[in-house]
């Protein structure tokens, strides 16, 4: 049985994880937790939730939480995320992430502590998104420079970041892929006399609506035609399922900043 500990319990993703982890037969979920002034610290998880562990308790704090875990489940925030990895990464506790909206300096704390483990970092921890990585670099080496490149992503009213973590990596990996600097092609906003669309420019917009799970589109358009390739995922359970076989894969590998690409042994 490999032992498991839940950032963020009371989360729409940690609370799904944490149940499907109960559920399996080869996890045990050994400890959760929740920011400090959560309602339900102290509290026992199963005054929430029927599926919680007999005697579990929702902890305050996360060195406790984890004192008895292999590998840690974290889908917070950017914030909370880089605390609880200097945790782990102090405790050798190994570390599956999938918190997005992380800056520059909170990724350079992450390969900091992968240094002392073995650390999985994705936006996006579905099967069907992963795939969609490889399928749009594809599209965009044959398609060549005369196809504009747009991304448009759609989340749920509750969604904190923006554009989403797996848009700003689609973005990346398209960038590198025709031989440009995200940074530089990157247009967030347009609005008022922006002038004509530069051939360079890899366009990236961002619905936010009722309680849409997750949708991304690659669209890449010529003159006379154009190819949109879209991902759209229909519950949470993917994202959820992807981070417990990231977690199985991680226990034992070597320290190191992995992602789910590795996981899924699709590089
Ligand atoms: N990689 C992937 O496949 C996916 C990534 N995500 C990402 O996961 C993250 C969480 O998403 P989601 O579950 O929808 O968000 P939620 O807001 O529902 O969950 C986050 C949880 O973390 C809690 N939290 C905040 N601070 C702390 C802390 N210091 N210690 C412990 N818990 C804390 C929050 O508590 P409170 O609300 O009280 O502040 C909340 O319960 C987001 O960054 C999202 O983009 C989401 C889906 C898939
Ligand atoms: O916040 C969410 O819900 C999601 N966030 C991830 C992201 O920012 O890419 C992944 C998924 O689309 C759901």
């Amino acid at each position: 049985m490999i032992r498991v500990a839940v950032a963020g319990i009371a989360g729409r993703m940690g609370s799904r994880i944490a149940q499907l982890v109960s559920e399996a037969e080869d996890l045990t979920l050994v400890g959760c937790w929740e920011r400090k002034d959560h309602p339900l610290v102290g509290k026992p998880l199963k005054s929430a939730v029927a599926w919680a562990p007999e005697g579990l308790m929702v902890s305050e704090s996360p060195e406790k939480a984890v004192e008895n875990a292999e590998v840690v489940i974290d889908f917070t925030v950017p914030e909370a995320t880089v605390e609880h990895a200097k945790i782990c990464a102090s405790m050798g506790i190994c570390a599956v992430i999938g918190t997005t909206g992380l800056s520059e300096t909170d990724r350079k704390i992450l390969e900091e502590c992968a240094r002392k483990i073995p650390m999985v970092v994705a936006p996006n921890m579905s099967v069907g998104v992963n795939v969609l990585f490889r399928l749009v670099e594809f599209a965009a080496r044959l398609l060549g420079p005369d196809f504009d490149i747009e991304i448009v992503e759609a989340h749920h009213r509750f969604k904190k970041d923006a554009p989403s973590g797996t848009a700003i990596k689609l973005g990346q990996i398209l960038a590198d892929a025709t031989g440009r600097s995200w940074d530089n092609s990157a247009v967030y906003v347009r609005k008022g006399i922006v002038g004509e669309r530069k051939p360079e420019e890899i366009g990236i917009q961002v619905l936010r609506a009722g309680d849409i799970v997750g949708e991304h589109t690659v669209l890449f358009a010529s003159l006379g035609e154009r190819i949109e390739i879209t991902h759209r995922a229909h519950s949470r359970d993917n994202f959820a399922r992807g981070a417990l076989r990231a977690a199985r894969w991680v226990v034992g590998k070597a320290p190191g900043l992995y992602d789910m690409q590795n996981v899924l042994g699709l590089v």
